[in-house]
């Protein structure tokens, strides 16, 4: 198992149609499914084997924060408002961060690059590894991995452990790669 005896949490966020909850159901279910944008308070929860994992809208622009917890892990979960100003509950004990980037979407890279700054200034945050899935590799026009570090200045990053990794959501290529990387990362929590 990638994950064997600790939990983890980790928080997926990226823009809108980045491609979240077919990277989640993909990881977990191992099937490709027809996803819709997740909008409004609309909660997902999934749980499978040991891993629990819910989706929840927190942003006008910025699309959906997706998080994955470890079984123990209870979220109560409100609608929109709430949620918003509940932040620091939410990254609170965040192992990992993963930013899934469309890597087509040419025009918003400079909205992910700024997102992902402000992100990482959180005080909740500063423990926390990033992955970044350079999402959507199989289409043509598609962005490498080194255009998108360039684009969002993934360099510059000093106080967080980081690594970029080519994926694609639907096949699930690059996916566990991702996961490997934090896995090797970072202990995760002893259940308790
Ligand atoms: N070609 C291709 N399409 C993908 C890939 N990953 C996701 N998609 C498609 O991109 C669209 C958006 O995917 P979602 O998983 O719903 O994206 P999301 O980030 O959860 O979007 P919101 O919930 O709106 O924030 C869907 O039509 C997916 O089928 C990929 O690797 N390649
Ligand atoms: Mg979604």
């Amino acid at each position: 198992m990638l994950f064997p005896a600790n939990e983890y949490k980790i928080v997926v966020v990226g823009l809108d149609n980045a491609g979240k909850t077919t990277t989640l159901y993909k990881l977990h279910l191992g099937e490709v499914v027809t996803t819709h944008p997740t909008v409004g308070s609309n909660v997902e929860e999934l749980v499978y084997k040991n891993i629990r994992f819910e989706e929840c809208v927190l942003f006008d622009n910025w699309g959906v924060l997706d998080y994955w917890v470890g079984v123990s892990g209870v979220w109560d979960l409100g609608g929109q408002d709430r949620l918003r100003t509940s932040w620091a509950t939410y990254y609170r004990g965040t192992h990992a961060v993963i930013a899934v980037i469309d890597s087509t979407d040419r025009d918003r890279i400079s909205i992910m690059k700024d997102e992902l700054f402000m992100l990482l200034g959180h005080d909740d945050l500063q423990h926390s590894v990033i992955l970044i899935f350079a999402n959507k590799q199989d289409l043509k026009d598609a962005m490498t991995p080194a255009e998108i570090t360039d684009a969002l200045s993934l360099h510059s990053i000093k106080n967080h452990d980081w690594h970029i990794q080519a994926c694609c959501a639907l096949t699930g290529d690059g996916l566990y790669d991702g996961l490997g990387w934090i896995a090797q990362r970072v202990p995760g929590k002893a259940p308790s």
